[in-house]
């Protein structure tokens, strides 16, 4: 028993609204109830049903109207009032979701939100401290695989997150359908990519003096080897199914279910417990 969520992270128009869309249409389709949450002030529309919505807090348009502010030191200022909020507005939003139930927060996507300021390490915190078990999801699009320096650099954005967030982590590589028959072979690859062979490529991108840092961030990455993907394509409902049961896992989604299932096989065959 518990409750559940995920939190979709990731760059700018990577894929988190339509992951957390397909990730609910799928579940629909298998019989399991997941609730979308929009924590995007800017967003403006959605193919999923919302269940709750930051912009009933805080939208970027009004902010960015009253304290005269652009577009991105508006989404910080939300997403500082936000933080604020935690304990009064994401609190009595939560109280609707008891046992078992399960929300995707579909994220807004800049990433300076994930690793230079603590609006969600502080969201992560207090989701924690109210007793729910959640993992981030972070969407990075393919079309860095076949690039080694946008895939690095994807790796290292992930990397930031993950340390910042401290959360079970899945990178997930989305749009793999537009990935060329040439890029599509090479997947595998970058899938548990191997940091001293990027760090080769790169020194074929990169002048000289750049080789250094390249082997040091290979390094880097080795040494954490927690910078693996799993591929997403949603024309597949088996591979839907398989990622989700991977991050399922990660925050023990279902383990009770099992148990229970045991118990009752148990109860009404009469079974014994060894
Ligand atoms: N073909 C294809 N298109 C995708 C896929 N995932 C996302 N897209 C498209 O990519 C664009 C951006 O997707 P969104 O889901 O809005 O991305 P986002 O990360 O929520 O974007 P922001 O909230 O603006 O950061 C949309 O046009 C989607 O239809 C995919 O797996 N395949
Ligand atoms: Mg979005």
């Amino acid at each position: 028993m518990g409750r559940f969520a995920q939190l979709v992270i990731g760059p700018a128009g990577s894929g988190k609204s339509t992951y957390c869309d397909n990730i609910r249409q799928h579940c629909e389709t298998i019989g399991r109830t997941v609730h979308v949450v929009n924590l995007d002030p800017a967003a403006d529309a959605f193919n999923y049903p919302v269940a709750f919505d930051v912009r009933d807090l805080v939208t970027l348009e009004d902010v960015m109207e009253e304290m005269e502010l652009g577009p991105n030191g508006g989404l910080l200022y939300c997403m500082e009032y936000l933080e604020e909020s935690l304990g009064d507005w994401l609190g009595q939003e939560l109280q609707a979701y008891g046992e078992d139930d399960y929300l995707l927060f579909d994220c807004p996507g800049q990433i300076e939100l994930y690793s230079h300021i603590s609006v969600f390490r502080s969201f992560v915190d207090y989701l924690k401290s109210d007793g729910w078990s959640l993992a981030a999801v972070y969407t990075v699009d393919c079309q860095f695989v076949g690039d080694p320096t946008k895939f690095i650099a994807g790796s290292l954005q992930a990397m930031s997150a993950m340390v910042q967030l401290e959360l079970p982590h899945v990178n997930v590589l989305t749009k793999v359908d537009l990935l060329g028959d040439e890029n599509k072979a090479a997947l595998s690859e970058y899938l548990i990519p191997d940091p001293q062979a990027l760090a080769q490529e790169l020194d074929k991108n990169t002048s000289p003096g750049f080789r250094r840092l390249n082997r040091a961030v290979a390094q880097l990455m080795e040494e954490w080897s927690m910078v693996a993907f799993v591929a997403l394509d949603y024309s597949d409902e088996e591979c839907i199914g398989d990622v989700l049961a991977q991050i399922d896992h990660c925050i023990q989604w279902g383990e009770d279910a099992d148990v229970k299932i045991r118990d009752l096989g148990m109860g009404e065959l009469g079974g014994d417990d060894s």
